[in-house]
């Protein structure tokens, strides 16, 4: 029922922005994934509610609703990037399955028993769409994971420049936040599953076409979800696998409970950094519009309609490096504070004792007997 209540309720709440392409108004419950754990719902609100702010400040996720954070890319389905994302290369995953894990690459090198789990290509767009269409005959799935630079068209600029940047900039001032890194265009077949794991950095990720569940951890949860090593491949990737957990390996993963956000097109959630989150792109619950029908149709002919092309989900997000360390450390050490002490603990030991398998030992050492 709740499903059903949240789908007319993504009806009812937010009419859909006055897009001239047909917006998809909603998604497919039952391509909602089940999982063991509890969850709650992430706040949903108006940029204008009272409450934003506070939590904001608190690092607590939250749901924007009416930011027009990126309402200039509403419009941009697939026809539209290809006529105007121009000739620049782009990286796309490939996996065997749903799930697009992230590994580092020059880690992976180093590490030869590692597996990797997704390949990658440098590809122009126009190859992009021709892959998506050659998923239709196969298992394999596709993840256009890029981030926006100046190789992109002019429209697009202009679409960019016409960002709600005010709305951003006003939250990085006031919560000392770093620099914009980097604007990751993200393009995926609806059942892509990123899965769970954090990031160093704030993150605005903004919802531009489809929707995708966002399954978020506080950042004490670090003992449920057992990330990989710092040193190895898939550092900050939690490695439950939540479809198939291995509770021998991971017993207090039982304890994990999850806080939840659906976002639709012009959806902003806030991810606060550390805390984890797993994405997963579902289904549209009406045929999927990528713009190219009516070039078929009209006189200019295409080739491609878009019966050719699986659905997908476009979002960007923004990723903003941290403020700096508070001058005077507080009591307790937030959940934040506490992950990062043990990152550098991890590195230092690592690199001391020459070889990651060493830091186990010198740890259990320490603690054996005098800690517990
Ligand atoms: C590579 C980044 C993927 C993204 C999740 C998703 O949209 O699949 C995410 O994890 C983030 O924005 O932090
Ligand atoms: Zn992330």
């Amino acid at each position: 029922k709740s499903r059903e209540m949240c789908d007319e309720q993504m009806l009812v709440e937010e009419p859909m922005s006055d897009s001239p392409i047909s917006m998809n108004q909603s998604y497919d419950p039952a391509s909602i994934p089940e999982y063991p754990f509890p969850m709650e719902q992430i706040p949903r609100m108006s940029i204008n509610d009272p409450r934003l702010q506070h939590l904001i400040e608190t690092s607590q996720p939250v749901v924007i609703t009416d930011s027009q954070l990126v309402q200039p890319a509403l419009k941009w389905n697939l026809r539209y990037l290809k006529s105007n994302l121009g000739d620049g290369l782009y990286y796309v995953y490939s996996s065997h399955n749903n799930r697009f894990k992230y590994f580092d690459k020059e880690r992976a090198k180093q590490c030869s028993s590692f597996k990797q789990p997704t390949t990658r290509k440098e590809v122009a767009f126009s190859d992009f769409i021709e892959m998506l269409k050659k998923c239709n005959e196969s298992t394999e799935r596709i993840y256009l994971q890029q981030t926006l630079n100046d190789t992109v068209g002019p429209n697009i600029v202009q679409d960019y420049l016409q960002f709600n940047w005010h709305f951003v900039s006003r939250i990085q001032s006031k919560m000392q936040w770093g620099d914009l890194s980097s604007n990751l265009l993200l393009i995926g077949q609806e059942g892509n599953i990123t899965p769970v794991h954090y990031d160093e950095q704030e993150n605005f990720f903004a919802q531009v076409s489809g929707f995708k569940r966002c399954l978020l951890f506080s950042p004490d949860q670090f003992e449920c979800l057992y990330p990989h090593p710092v040193s190895h491949p898939c550092d900050r990737q939690s490695q439950v696998n939540f479809s198939n957990p291995d509770y021998q390996r991971f017993p207090k993963f039982r304890d994990a409970h999850a806080v939840e956000a659906i976002v639709g097109p012009g959806d902003v959630l806030y991810i606060p950094m550390y805390w984890w989150h797993q994405i997963e792109s579902l289904a549209s619950a009406e045929p999927y519009d990528h713009g190219f029908t009516d070039d078929a149709a009209s006189s200019c002919g295409s080739d491609t309609s878009d019966e050719d092309i699986p659905p997908v989900t476009v979002s960007v997000n923004f990723w903003y490096r941290s403020s700096p360390l508070p001058q005077q450390i507080e009591y307790p050490i937030s959940a934040q504070q506490r992950v990062s002490v043990m990152r550098n603990i991890e590195k230092m030991v690592g690199a001391v004792m020459g070889s990651p398998d060493e830091v186990a030992n010198l740890l259990r050492t320490i603690v054996d007997g005098r800690y517990n």
